[in-house]
């Protein structure tokens, strides 16, 4: 049958269904990959830049009062200073306030825009993205891209450049007035700037390591708990629940021993810092009271010196931190960018544009088709052809190929050789919208999605008004079970329709096709799951759709297909009989042995 994956299986990723770990790549080409989605916020920078650099000169300044307070006030005893310096320095508190709010609204605005456009921009890719693969990757896994490794993601770009920004201006303002004050106490503070990058890098390098782990086991554990909750009733009705526990807890202790290794490594780096800053100030103090003894350095000098150093160590010590944040957010960038970089399967040709209603002529030409990865055909050389209004069964063994077929007539792929053609159009040349706009399906297992009734009939074509909605729901005999739901037409139904009976689910689905209204209907066995009245009861609902249309319908029932203009048989992918039902029969092949089958079934 189609499977349209509401619920991705776990195929694909890994065989024991684990998430793979994504390519490692460049801090540099993740910015620069990440840059453009930076767009909407990027005239913001200005200020946020602005903000970043007025923090730390009005910072240098109130340090420098403090000297003069010092060495102007205390030392010689004299007040009379303090009447400029008060004031001032009342003023610059302020100001650094008003600055400090600026740069913290600025900033995290431009942040929080950058992670809106990237993250509308990666669920348009995902969505864009062909049926093949959503069928290799797990949801769970997914979703924990677009939601916790964009979050992460964000470091990377705006408020990571933002704090570089804030850093490098503290760095050259308190470095500019160390010089001005000593610069030979300045050169011997700096000797430990090697120190910490060494540190800083050595770090770095095994937080990544640690964070990829940790983001890869996020993404399995989401997978692993969205399976377990999607396949609930399997799980029970098998007693699986300690298995899928079990499978659970291995995702969740490997992530625990991830964080417990990131958050190890960065325990050990802050007292490393600490211990290679504390030898870096007590050399400097050293100095500097021997120089304060020589006369070279006043008592206010020295003081600022000190706190100036102080101040020193905090951006020096933000830029190192800053280098392991940016590599915990690699590792999550590292995720986001191999989701971008997959391309469709499906392309479309630019410029192949056909409007207008579709005649509904179908044909399969000489078509081969694999699927990825895969080595058998799915299908080998088949053709075949529906004039417009006609009804074509495919009927087979399971696993003969039917709804590969399917597939490629709603080119959810593309056939490795030969063509699927509408109207006599390849499908590759005319818009995919033009393709499944001329496509309806009803399949075995109903798609419902949580909402109401009028939301599900009016998926089949967004806008549609009430009387459109009613009359496809009578015209599917839905409308008096709709009518006596508590809410009637407002009644929400569960995810996969579970509050419905197959039955309903099946009119429903019936009426959103009637209201897609579309030249081709296919019908993917869309009986095989109701019982023998539920199943008598859609019959003439389905007639009723199909009156007028091309029909696909995919059957195992042989008893359901008589009635169909041509009938094709396939057997692991190649059409071994086709042609009417009288025909098929007294050919006396494959076709005439499964009718027999299928009667002798319904008899007994
Ligand atoms: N997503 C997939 N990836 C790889 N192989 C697939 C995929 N889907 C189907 N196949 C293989 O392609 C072949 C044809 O499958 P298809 O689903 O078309 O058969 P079918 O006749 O519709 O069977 P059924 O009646 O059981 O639905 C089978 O061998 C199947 O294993």
């Amino acid at each position: 049958m189609v499977h349209i994956p509401w619920r991705p299986s776990a195929v694909g990723e890994a065989a024991d269904g684990v998430v793979a770990p994504a390519p490692a790549v460049s801090p540099r080409a993740v910015f620069l990959r990440l840059w453009p989605y930076t767009r909407g916020g990027r005239r913001w920078l200005v200020p946020v830049l602005f903000f970043s650099l007025a923090g730390p000169a009005v910072d240098a300044t109130e340090i420098w009062l403090f000297k003069t307070v010092v060495d102007g006030v205390l030392v010689p005893r004299d007040l009379r200073p303090l009447l400029w310096i008060v004031p001032l320095y009342l003023g610059l508190v302020v100001g650094s306030g008003v600055l400090a709010y600026a740069d913290e609204v600025t900033s995290t605005w431009v942040g929080e825009r950058f992670l809106l456009t990237l993250r509308s921009a990666v669920f348009r890719h995902v969505q864009g993205l062909s049926l093949g693969f959503f069928e290799r990757r797990r949801l769970g896994d997914l979703l924990s891209r677009l939601t916790g490794d964009i979050d992460a993601v964000e470091t990377f770009l705006l408020s990571g450049v933002a704090d570089v920004l804030y850093y490098v201006a503290q760095l050259a303002f308190f470095l500019g007035l160390l010089f001005y004050l000593r610069w030979d106490l300045t050169l011997l503070s700096l000797v430990i700037v090697p120190l910490f990058w060494a540190a800083a890098r050595h770090f770095a390098r095994q937080l990544k390591g640690a964070s990829r782990e940790r983001r890869r086991r996020g993404g399995a554990l989401g997978a692993v708990a969205e399976e377990a909750r999607g396949n609930v009733a399997l799980v029970q009705a098998y007693n699986r629940q300690e298995w899928e526990q079990a499978r659970f807890e291995r995702e969740n202790a490997g992530r625990f021993r991830a964080a417990m290794a990131s958050v190890r490594i960065r325990a050990v780096y802050g007292p490393v810092v600490e211990i290679i800053e504390v030898t870096g100030g007590l050399a400097v103090l050293g100095l500097g009271t021997w120089k304060l003894a020589q006369g070279q350095l006043t008592l206010g000098g020295l003081l600022v010196f000190l706190a100036l150093i102080g101040k020193l160590y905090g951006p020096v010590h933000g830029l190192s931190a800053l280098g392991t944040a940016f590599s915990a957010a690699a590792a999550s960038a590292e995720r986001i960018i191999e989701l971008l970089d997959q391309r469709p399967q499906v392309v479309e040709v630019p410029g192949v544009r056909r409007t207008g209603r579709a005649r509904g002529e179908v044909e399969f030409d000489g078509v081969w088709f694999r699927y990825p990865g895969a080595r058998a055909w799915a299908l080998s050389d088949v053709s075949c052809h529906v004039a417009p209004g006609e009804t074509l069964a495919l009927v087979g063994a399971s696993g003969a190929g039917k709804s590969t077929l399917a597939r490629l007539q709603l080119r959810f792929y593309d056939p490795d050789r030969g063509a699927v053609r509408l109207d006599g159009v390849d499908l590759r040349e005319l818009s995919l919208t033009y393709v499944r706009e001329s496509v309806a399906v009803v399949l075995q297992e109903t798609l419902v999605f949580h909402g109401t009734v009028r939301e599900n009939i009016a998926y089949g074509r967004p806008g549609a008004s009430e009387a459109d909605v009613v009359a496809a729901a009578r015209a599917a005999d839905a409308h008096a079970f709709v009518e006596r739901l508590p809410q009637g037409y407002d009644t929400l139904v569960g995810q996969r329709g579970r509050t419905l009976s197959g039955g309903q689910c099946q009119r429903l689905a019936i009426a959103r096709a009637m209201i897609r209204d579309s030249p081709v209907l296919l019908l993917d066995e869309p009986t095989t799951a109701l019982d023998v009245r539920s199943a008598r009861r859609i019959m003439d609902p389905l007639c009723r759709l199909m009156a007028g249309r091309t029909t696909i319908v995919i059957s195992h029932n042989l008893l359901t297909v008589r009635d169909a203009t041509r009938i094709v048989v396939l057997d692991h992918g190649r059409i071994v009989e086709q042609g009417a039902h009288d025909d098929l029969l007294r050919g006396g092949g494959t076709y005439a042995l499964l009718h027999r089958l299928s009667a002798q079934a319904a008899v007994s």
